[in-house]
């Protein structure tokens, strides 16, 4: 053994006994919040409400703490830094200290921490060495030092170095199919954009590969634990394209340590309402224009109706009454001018009507025989009957948003009066649709936007009487709770009531959240925020009135028709020039070779932006198969059996254009038996998927078959992006298998 390689396991076994301690640490925490948690669930259920609240709060506590814990399992602690003074500080994935409060480490989102991933031999701050510490279990595996200031290094600590970067270990793992989480080798350009400011809009643009996703998953972690007091409360929602990316992330958030955070699709972000389907590109595109605002409003008001024929007899228990035309319009200005949704300015529509149909039955049955409870009576009954209820729910018709976009995509009439000098009548035929078809990620956005104007859900009619029948139960149960406790006198039933009505109920920040259309979070992240459309962003705004987000994407990347080509564009209209930009500019998955590749495509597409500059070379370039047009299918299949056999226990992925996905997938099932060759979450375990680039979007593969590029650039107008987005989904080998004449680009 050499000098070197003694001092080499003596640093390693002293790491070992330090890492022992933590998890001995870890462990000890665990048991006395599991025994917490049973102790107050031993607690007798008995009690006022107070009690049961507190209860109640005290487990959610204890059991969020645990799942903290517990989620921390892996790579407890990653690093040390030695500093200047002569001190140790270790860094990990949670604070922990010692019974007498020293501490053992510190959590990486910590000021303290920064150092661990900012400092360098140029600027040190004040931190002589730098160590990451590799675990595999809880055994310490390795220790990698980088030293910053070598001057301030003893002589003996000089023969303590390690080689071997930590960084370049992680970005060669073999792909899991699953998101991990990069807390130990944040790079110093990430860590300024996870540790930004909470306030305002934080734009972040960056190529592929670049750890967009990664970083933003990071400071929605380290926001959550920075300004714990202003987020826990209203949640943070993170945004992503679909929900196998959704799944691909699920897991990075709780590995940090965080639970309060709601994740969803753009399909997802109307409650009630899971968007299965896709519009074709043109129709996409118009439903996320902004004109449709002012469809939306004008679906809305043609529901606000006269009469037809200019009249409607009715009768009501033996009196016959008209509803005129001059009658509703009356009714129905006072109702618009009262500014308020369609929803409740139905109330004073019904108001004026059932006021007007009154005065008739009055008249009719002699003013002068009837009082004012007379007069009440009359009204009520006018409410309640099934005619004049039937008649006002064809003038004014109280309307959730489905019902409202439903009824209008299915009736040719009501289309195009909603559209007219609004949209042309070929973009009015694109909306067209039967009624019974499944809701689309388009209608999301359109939905919203009809729930702004409808105001709430619920009829109003009905929403009163279950408030009276709620208040109703309430002020029982309190007046039964101050008889038992012998209270009568000291607190009134009322006060007690509205009490209990104030409590909280105990679901989590996210659960309720998810519910809530009306909710606003404390932040918004949007991952491939590209994609967005200019209505889908209204939508977004709406979640998070104080504006503080963090959006990050790649206008290079845009595949939606409605997406954006510019984020000046996008912003604009909510945030005229208040947000700022930070920069991405190296790329940790795709290899040089594949780059080189790549960046001449971005060439063309997106002439003035600066490519990533790619961290690692992988040592195989890109192979490129060309075969006549019959073939196509058959050499694809035959190519991804290959580079599964090639990967071993990683993950290839076949990207193929629209047109071609049938016939490759079944080549690619008959030549590969357990391949997954349909999109969504099941695709990100297969050993070998078929996806669209759509599918593909945010996730990446040790090896990708990217099957006629030419095919894919003429697919769509965004052609050329997804060519891009294609070639950039790979972590190590690329294959081109292609019958046609190749792009220009690749040539
Ligand atoms: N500092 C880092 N340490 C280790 N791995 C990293 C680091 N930064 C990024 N990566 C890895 O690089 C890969 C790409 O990251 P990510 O998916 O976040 O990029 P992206 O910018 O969102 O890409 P795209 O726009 O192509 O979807 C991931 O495997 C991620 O874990």
């Amino acid at each position: 053994m050499s000098a070197e390689q003694a001092t080499g396991s003596s640093e390693l076994a002293r790491e070992r006994e330090h890492v022992a301690l933590l998890y001995a640490r870890l462990d000890e925490l665990r048991e006395r919040t599991a025994a917490q948690l049973d102790a107050v669930r031993r607690q007798e259920v008995t009690g006022t409400h107070q009690n049961r609240s507190e209860r109640d709060a005290f487990a959610t506590l204890h059991t969020d703490r645990l799942a903290q814990l517990w989620a921390v399992e892996n790579g407890l602690c990653f690093g040390r830094l030695d500093r200047a003074e002569g001190d140790r500080l270790y860094v990990g994935r949670l604070g922990l200290s010692d019974d007498q409060q020293d501490q053992l480490q510190v959590d990486w989102r910590t000021p303290a921490a920064q150092a661990f991933y900012r400092a360098t031999a140029a600027h040190p701050e004040g931190v002589v060495r730098r160590r990451h510490i590799s675990t595999r279990g809880r055994v310490v595996t390795g220790v990698d030092d980088e030293v910053l200031d070598l001057d301030a290094l003893s002589e003996a600590d000089k023969e303590t170095l390690n080689g071997e970067a930590a960084l370049l270990a992680a970005l060669a793992a073999r792909r899991t199919g699953r998101m991990g989480d990069i807390v130990a080798t944040i790079q110093a350009e990430q860590d300024r954009i996870i540790r930004d400011e909470l306030d305002g809009i934080l734009v972040v643009q960056g190529g592929p590969g670049t750890g967009k996703t990664a970083v933003a998953l990071h400071r929605a972690a380290y926001l959550l634990y920075t300004y714990r007091d202003r987020l826990a409360r209203r949640g943070v929602l993170v945004i992503g394209p679909n929900p196998a990316f959704l799944r691909y992330i699920e897991q990075v958030l709780p590995s940090l340590g965080e639970t309060d955070v709601l994740l969803t699709s753009a399909a997802g972000l109307f409650p009630g309402v899971e968007a299965t389907a896709e519009d074709e590109p043109e129709v996409a595109r118009l439903k996320g224009d902004l004109r449709m605002v002012d469809v939306v409003a004008a679906a809305v008001r043609d529901r606000q109706r006269l009469p037809r024929g200019g009249r409607l007899e009715l009768s009501v228990d033996g009196d016959d009454v008209v509803l005129d035309r001059q009658v509703v319009d009356r009714a129905r200005q006072r109702a618009r001018r009262s500014r308020r949704p369609h929803n409740l300015a139905r109330r004073t529509f019904v108001r004026e009507v059932v006021a007007a149909l009154s005065t008739q039955i009055v008249a009719k049955r002699g003013a002068h025989l009837l009082d004012d409870e007379d007069l009440a009576e009359i009204r009520a009954e006018l409410r309640t009957d099934p005619d004049v209820r039937e008649a006002l729910d064809g003038l004014w018709p109280h309307l959730t948003p489905q019902r409202l976009l439903a009824e209008l995509y299915a009736d040719r009439g009501a289309l195009s009066r909603a559209c007219r000098d609004v949209l042309t009548a070929e973009e009015t035929a694109l909306l067209a649709r039967p009624s019974g078809s499944p809701w689309t990620v388009g209608d999301v956005a359109l939905l919203d936007e009809a729930a702004e104007l409808l105001g709430s859900d619920a009829d109003p009619d009905e929403e009163e009487a279950l408030r009276r029948e709620q208040e109703r139960r309430e002020r029982a149960y309190a007046e039964e709770v101050l008889g038992v406790l012998g209270l009568d006198g000291y607190v009134s039933a009322e006060q007690l009531a509205s009490r209990y009505a104030a409590a909280p109920d105990y679901l989590t920040t996210a659960e309720r959240a998810a519910g809530d259309r009306e909710w606003a979070f404390g932040h918004v992240v949007v991952d491939e925020a590209q994609e967005l459309s200019p209505m889908a962003w209204r939508l977004v705004m709406r979640r998070c009135p104080t504006k503080s987000m963090t959006l990050v994407g790649d206008v290079a990347q845009t595949a939606a028709l409605a997406g954006a080509r510019s984020w000046q564009e996008v912003l604009e209209p909510h945030a005229g020039t208040r947000w700022r930009q930070a920069e991405l500019t190296v790329n940790y998955r795709t290899p040089a070779e594949v780059m080189e590749l790549a960046n001449r495509v971005l060439a063309g597409l997106a002439p003035g932006v600066e490519p990533a500059r790619a961290v690692r070379e992988s040592g195989e370039p890109p192979v490129v198969v060309a075969v006549p047009a019959g073939a196509l299918a058959e050499r694809v299949a035959v190519a991804a059996a290959e580079e599964q056999a090639l990967v071993g226990e990683g993950k290839v992925a076949v990207l193929a254009p629209a047109s071609l996905l049938p016939a490759v997938r079944a080549a690619v099932a008959a030549a590969v038996p357990d391949a997954v060759v349909e999109g969504g979450p099941k695709a990100l375990d297969a050993p070998v998927a078929v996806l669209s680039v759509r599918e593909s979007k945010g996730l990446e593969f040790d090896s990708v078959v990217v099957v006629e590029p030419a095919g894919l650039v003429a697919g769509s107008a965004r052609g050329t992006s997804d060519l891009y987005v294609a070639l950039t989904r790979t972590t190590r080998r690329l294959t081109v298998v292609h019958a046609e004449p190749l792009p220009d680009a690749l040539r």
